[in-house]
Formats: structure tokens, C-alpha cells, sequence
């Protein structure tokens, strides 16, 4: 991977001789070396006495829009930017830059720290105050208590046999939420109600089959507004509205309890005891059943492990599977019913029968590269850094613009068009995308703190999108939906689709 990465980036180099004479002047990172200016000198939005930077982020001020952000930064100040800390929020130093983010992210792959859920590690390490060695989660959680975690999920979470396991109850989701599709359509055949919520509907039911090994039946057209199914749904797009609030935006939380601190307390609590209901409900199944190894999910392996670790995996699953999912799915069906030529492709492969679908791979691919739900990534710097010029300190939090780089011509030719071709042609076409530098896309994160569940992710979209595609034409009228960047990018409509049924 290393190898491949100094090949392509030889072959970027060549495209811009000025940007990488700062960066390979850096590519030295021990403290011993360190020569580039201090930190205090990264260029960033001007700053005012007490409330710092915030002005450029209210109401006009020219950061205000925060998918326009990464783009007027680099365009004003360069690859790397300043945001002073201000209310408790810490210091950040934003990279515009691939081959920057590359170093960092390689540097910090032993022992990662991934600040960012901040109020839901507070909520949990107090839950845990009388236990403080033992672990709250992959998402709270850093350090020995991280690794040790971590290392005790992998091989199950990331076993291809365990994930292969959920192939048939996937497809069963995706057929069931098929016909519930078709159930909501209008005589417009578009789907009545609320698009967003009919996706998570879709994301919870997928997510709650490989996380508590059964069906939750969030499809039910009978669901009650006030069964814990729906209430869970509500509960995780919440707790992202809150992380967003008191841990992504200035928030003055840490030092006095602000009324968002409490609604955000209460909606940990909601979240924890919603998920313990549905995991009781799971064992309940469990208990009785007899199956050889093989034919044991996650929740039935970790179970035999060590039951704490198996519940709290099961809640976090519960949480960072869901919007996750729906989003990455409703941006997926915008491209493909934007791009008619590509679906009709997709749809080709999908009846063709074969068991292999690079097609269904790279259209899912080339979504995540346009339209991603998570923009950026996050590091606490565990050392000292020389970065494009500039000495970055210990305990620095260093974010990397995935989403900017993605969709910079820099990596990507004609890079805001849908192109799935480009992770399928061959080495010698402009558009191959390993003429992109490899830190340029990088949805589900990097190395030893990526995402546990980018199989499982993987495993639904691409079963859920065949299942759609086989069904449907997916159309789209009037303008682009609007992306609103908190936590996630979340896709808030309004949802013009039109699902016309494949004419068989
Ligand atoms: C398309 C869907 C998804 C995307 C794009 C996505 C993306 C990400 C990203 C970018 C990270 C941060 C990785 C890093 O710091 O390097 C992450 C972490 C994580 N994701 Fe996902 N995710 C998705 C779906 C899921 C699902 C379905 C689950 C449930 C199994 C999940 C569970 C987690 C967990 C537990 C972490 C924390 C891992 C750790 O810190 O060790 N994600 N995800």
C-alpha cells in the first residue's frame, strides 16, 4: 500500500511541481528535525478579541455555508488552515492537502486518537466513573482501552465468512423494503412521506439483523410512531445533532451545563437503554438455539467472548450504522437516476445473473467520492509535526478535507461527475483512479481506526441498490437536494424521486 502510495504520488508530483516542493520539504516529521515556522503563523479567518473566529461562521459571514468552506479556505489561506479554539472547542489545524494528511495519518497509525464524540465520551466515562479501565465503545474510547477493544472485534467484524453469513436476511431486508417503496408510491410514483426517514427505516432494519442477529421489523406499515423501533431512529440522528452541537461547533458545555448539555445527557440515556431493550430481546431469541460456529453471527461470537464488549458493540453498531448507510444510499440513487447512462448499465449487470458486479462496486465507489456522508477525518497528534512549512505541536488536532480533495481536480479528472468507469478502466486511461493520490478518497477513514463496519456497509448498500435497480427507474425532477454538513452530511431533501418500475 506504501509502494503503490509513492508511485502515484510520483506521477501526481508531476502535475504540481510548486504544491509539492512545500510538501516533500515537510516529508521529514520527527521532533529532532523540525525547522518550519510555529504554528501560530498557519494562515486562518481573522479573529476577534472574545469571540475569536465566529463571525466569519454566523449568519453572511463568508464561512457560513459549510459545504462552500473547504473551498473558499483553500482558495484564501492555501492547504492548511488555522481555526482558533474558542468556548472550549480546541485549536484545529485543517489539511487541504492529501500527501499532509497522508503523513499524519500514517504517523499516527499505531495508537490513533479520533477526537470528535466528546459530550458522548463524558456521558459514558461517567456512567463508567467507578470503573475508568473499562472500555465505553470504539467510538469513546482511546488508548490501551481502544486497542484492547478493538482487538477482541476484529476477527469477527471483520471476518468475510461471519459477514457472507447475513448475505440472505440482507437481500430479504432489501426485497421487504422494495415492496414497502412500492406500497408509498403516488400515482406520481413518487414516495409519500418522509423520504429521509423510509432510508433509515431501511438502515436500521439491515444494521439490526447483523448487530442483534434478527429482524426488528422497522417495516411494518403498522409500526407505532412511539415503538422503540422508531424512537431509536429518532434517538441517532439526535445524538448526531448534538455531537454536532456541542462537540463539532463551539459549545460552552465543558465549563457550565448549558441546556443542550442536558438534552444531550437524556438522549445518551434514550439511546443506551433503546439499544439494551433490543439486545434483551435478541439473547431472549438466542437462548435455546443450538448452532455450530460457523453459523453464529457477530452478537453470538462476541456474546461467548465477553458479554460487556458484546453489548456495547451492538449499541454502537446501532449508532454508526445507521444515517451512515441511509445517507450513502439516498446519495447513490441521486447520481444514478442524474446519470440515466449509468444506470441502465448498472441494471445490465445486476439482470445479467453474474455473481461478480464490478459495476454495482465502482457505482457505490463513485458515490462516496462525490457525495460522501462523512466529509473529513480527525487526529490528536501524538508527536510533534513538520507539516507544509509549519511546526505542528503534541496534542494538536489535526482534520483532513477528504470531501475537498475527492472532488478536487487536482486527483480527479472532471471530478464532479458521476464516472464509475473510473475505478474499472485500465491504468493507461486518464480517469484510472490510482492517478488520484491514494489519501484523496478515503470514506470509511484510515489503517487500525477505520471503520469496523465498512463490510457490513458495504454488504447492505450493495445488496439493497441491486435489489432497487432491478425494480426501479429511478428518476429524479427539479433541483439537487440539499446537503446539510453537521456530524454527517446529511441529505434533507427536498427528495424528488421518482421510482417507476422497470418495464420487464
Ligand atoms: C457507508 C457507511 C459508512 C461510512 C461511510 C462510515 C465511515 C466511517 C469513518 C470515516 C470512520 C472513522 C474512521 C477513522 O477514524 O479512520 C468510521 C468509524 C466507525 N464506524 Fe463507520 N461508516 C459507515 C458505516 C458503518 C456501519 C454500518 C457501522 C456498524 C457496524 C459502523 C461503525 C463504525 C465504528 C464503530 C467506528 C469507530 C471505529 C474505531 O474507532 O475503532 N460504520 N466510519
Amino acid at each position: 500500500m506504501r509502494a503503490v502510495g509513492k508511485t502515484v504520488y510520483a506521477v501526481a508530483a508531476t502535475k504540481n511541481i510548486i504544491r509539492n516542493v512545500a510538501v516533500n520539504s515537510s516529508a521529514i516529521n520527527t521532533s529532532e528535525n523540525i525547522q518550519g515556522k510555529s504554528w501560530t503563523e498557519i494562515p486562518g479567518p481573522s479573529s476577534l478579541p472574545i469571540i475569536g473566529q465566529m463571525l466569519h461562521f454566523l449568519p453572511g459571514g463568508e464561512l457560513s455555508d459549510p459545504v462552500k468552506m473547504p473551498e473558499i479556505l483553500y482558495k484564501r489561506y492555501g492547504p492548511i488552515v488555522r481555526f482558533d479554539g474558542k468556548f472550549g472547542a480546541p485549536t484545529l489545524i485543517f489539511l487541504l492537502d492529501a500527501e499532509a494528511a497522508a503523513q499524519v495519518l500514517r504517523s499516527e497509525n499505531w495508537m490513533p486518537i479520533r477526537p470528535g464524540f466528546a459530550s458522548f465520551e463524558h456521558y459514558r466515562k461517567l456512567k463508567n466513573k467507578d470503573k475508568p479501565n473499562e472500555p465505553t465503545g470504539l467510538i469513546t474510547d482511546h488508548g490501551d482501552v481502544w486497542r484492547k477493544f478493538r482487538t477482541t472485534v476484529n476477527p469477527i467484524m471483520l471476518q468475510p465468512k461471519t459477514i457472507k453469513l447475513y448475505s440472505h436476511i440482507l437481500a430479504e431486508v432489501a426485497t421487504d423494503m422494495v415492496a414497502r417503496m412500492k406500497s408509498k408510491r403516488n400515482e406520481k410514483n413518487m414516495i409519500e412521506g418522509k423520504f429521509d426517514v423510509e432510508m433509515n427505516l431501511w438502515a436500521l432494519e439491515s444494521i439490526g439483523v447483523v448487530a442483534l442477529g434478527g429482524r426488528l421489523n422497522c417495516l411494518d406499515q403498522n409500526l407505532p410512531e412511539n415503538s422503540p423501533a422508531r424512537k431509536l431512529i429518532q434517538n441517532v440522528h439526535e445524538i448526531f445533532k448534538m455531537a454536532d452541537k456541542l462537540d463539532f461547533k463551539p459549545s460552552l458545555w465543558r465549563h457550565i451545563g448549558t441546556p443542550n448539555y442536558y438534552k444531550a445527557m437524556q438522549c445518551y440515556e434514550d439511546q443506551t437503554n433503546l439499544s439494551k431493550y433490543f439486545i434483551n430481546q435478541a439473547r431472549e431469541k438466542f437462548q435455546g438455539t443450538s448452532k455450530s460456529d460457523d453459523e453464529k453471527g457477530i452478537l453470538e461470537k462476541l456474546l461467548e467472548i465477553d458479554e460487556k464488549i458484546a453489548v456495547i458493540m451492538a449499541t454502537d453498531m446501532l449508532l454508526a450504522g445507521v444515517d451512515t448507510a441511509a445517507n450513502t444510499m439516498t446519495a447513490t440513487f441521486y447520481l444514478l437516476a442524474k446519470n440515466p447512462e449509468k444506470q441502465k448499465k448498472l441494471r445490465e449487470e445486476i439482470l445479467s445473473g453474474n455473481e461478480n458486479k464490478p459495476y454495482l462496486k465502482a457505482c457505490i465507489k463513485e458515490s462516496l467520492r462525490v457525495m460522501p456522508v462523512v466529509s473529513g477525518n480527525i487526529r490528536i497528534a501524538s508527536k510533534d509535526y513538520d507539516i507544509l512549512g509549519y511546526r505542528i505541536p503534541k496534542n494538536m488536532h489535526v482534520t483532513f478535507g477528504h470531501q475537498f480533495l475527492s472532488v478536487s481536480e487536482q486527483h480527479y479528472p472532471k471530478p464532479r461527475e458521476y464516472i464509475p468507469e473510473r475505478w474499472l478502466v485500465d491504468k493507461s486511461d486518464p480517469l484510472h483512479y490510482r492517478n488520484a493520490h491514494p489519501f484523496a478518497f478515503n470514506p470509511f477513514g484510515f489503517g487500525v481506526r477505520s471503520c469496523i463496519g465498512r463490510r457490513i456497509a458495504e454488504l447492505e448498500v450493495e445488496t439493497f441498490l441491486s435489489k432497487v435497480i432491478e425494480n426501479f427507474e429511478i428518476d429524479w425532477t427539479g433541483p439537487p437536494p440539499n446537503v446539510k454538513p453537521a456530524a454527517l452530511n446529511y441529505i434533507v431533501g427536498p427528495y424528488n424521486f421518482i421510482f417507476n418500475d422497470v418495464k420487464k
